[in-house]
């Protein structure tokens, strides 16, 4: 088994030594060979669905999914409304606790532990697993704070301006904002919230960026800084992301998952293959706008 631990005793998510460097954490996933486009692939399988179902009371929104995440890669997930993105996407860092109704069959491993294990904080959870929603969602504070926050709820023992600096330059936003700090996150325009969003996820020091259509309430020109942003987060970052727009999953993904009606997961391949040369008719149709 891996030595990562999520207990719920420290709020911590790894035995220690090796928390620092998530290169040096063992992985019981076997590896995987990942000819994606970002240099920084490592081949390796980060998040591993195995018979993975999700019921919302008897409504059955995931059935039965296997996929393998590779490591510091971006993965989208596709397919019409209602097949179940979202509730994924939702599964990986246990947001869907938060829903009374939701309930899950099969595992979903994270460095091969059970996120859904009984030892496992949940809080600690979304802290390597973060999440950036399709609406910029800032804190009432100023944008230093809105970045500070994870720090200071999780108490962590760091250089607080040196953890923000950096989260801001990694999230593309430093060179807007860097006079003015001290200014509310609310009066930033929805492409910059997003991006504070995205450094504010950044700073508590993740493993796994989770997004849900983060760009669809954006105008072009912030969804492309968006989409730019992705690919520079995939040098350091697993990327997994929800879109409903196929042309930005083309544009920005090295693997893509396609869900069809019945919480099916129908595809997961190279992007370049599911657009160019699908294995199933559903998953052509689907992509060359049959259905969906
Ligand atoms: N909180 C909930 N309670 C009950 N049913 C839900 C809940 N959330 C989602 N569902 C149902 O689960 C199924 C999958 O929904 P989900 O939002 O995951 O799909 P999606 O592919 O992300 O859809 P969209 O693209 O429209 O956002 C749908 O039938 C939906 O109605």
């Amino acid at each position: 088994m891996s030595q990562e631990r999520l207990t719920n005793q420290d709020e911590t998510v790894s035995s220690g030594e090796n928390s620092a460097d998530p290169t040096s954490e063992p992985l019981v996933d076997s590896a995987i060979e990942v000819p994606g486009k970002n240099a920084t692939s490592t081949g390796r399988t980060i998040l591993r669905a195995q018979s993975f179902d999700v019921y919302y009371d008897d409504v059955q929104a995931l059935q039965d999914v296997n996929i393998e995440i590779p490591e510091k890669q971006v993965t989208a997930m596709i397919g019409p409304s209602g097949c179940g993105k979202s509730t994924f996407l939702r599964s990986i860092n246990r947001m869907n606790d938060l829903v009374d109704a939701a309930r899950i069959e099969g595992e979903l491993l994270f460095r091969g532990k059970n996120v859904y294990d009984e030892d496992v904080d949940p809080v600690a959870l979304r802290r390597k697993i973060g999440m950036v929603f399709q609406h910029p969602n800032p804190f009432p504070k100023s944008i230093f704070d809105n970045v500070a926050y994870g720090l200071r709820v999780q108490d962590m023992d760091v250089d607080e301006q040196q953890v923000v600096e950096e989260s801001l330059k990694k999230a593309a936003l430093w060179d807007e904002v860097k006079d003015q700090l001290d200014k509310s996150a609310l009066d930033l325009s929805g492409g910059q919230q997003q991006r504070l969003c995205i450094a504010r996820a950044i700073a508590v020091d993740p493993e796994v960026i989770l997004m849900d259509e983060p760009a669809s309430a954006l105008d072009p020109i912030a969804t492309s800084k968006i989409e730019d942003l992705i690919d520079d987060l995939a040098e350091d970052y697993t990327v997994v992301i929800v879109t409903h727009n196929m042309q930005q999953a083309a544009r920005i993904s090295d693997k893509t998952a396609v869900f069809l009606t019945g919480g099916e997961l129908v595809e997961f391949d190279d992007t370049e293959k599911i657009f160019e040369n699908p294995e199933h008719q559903r998953v052509e149709d689907y992509i060359t706008g049959k259905f969906g």
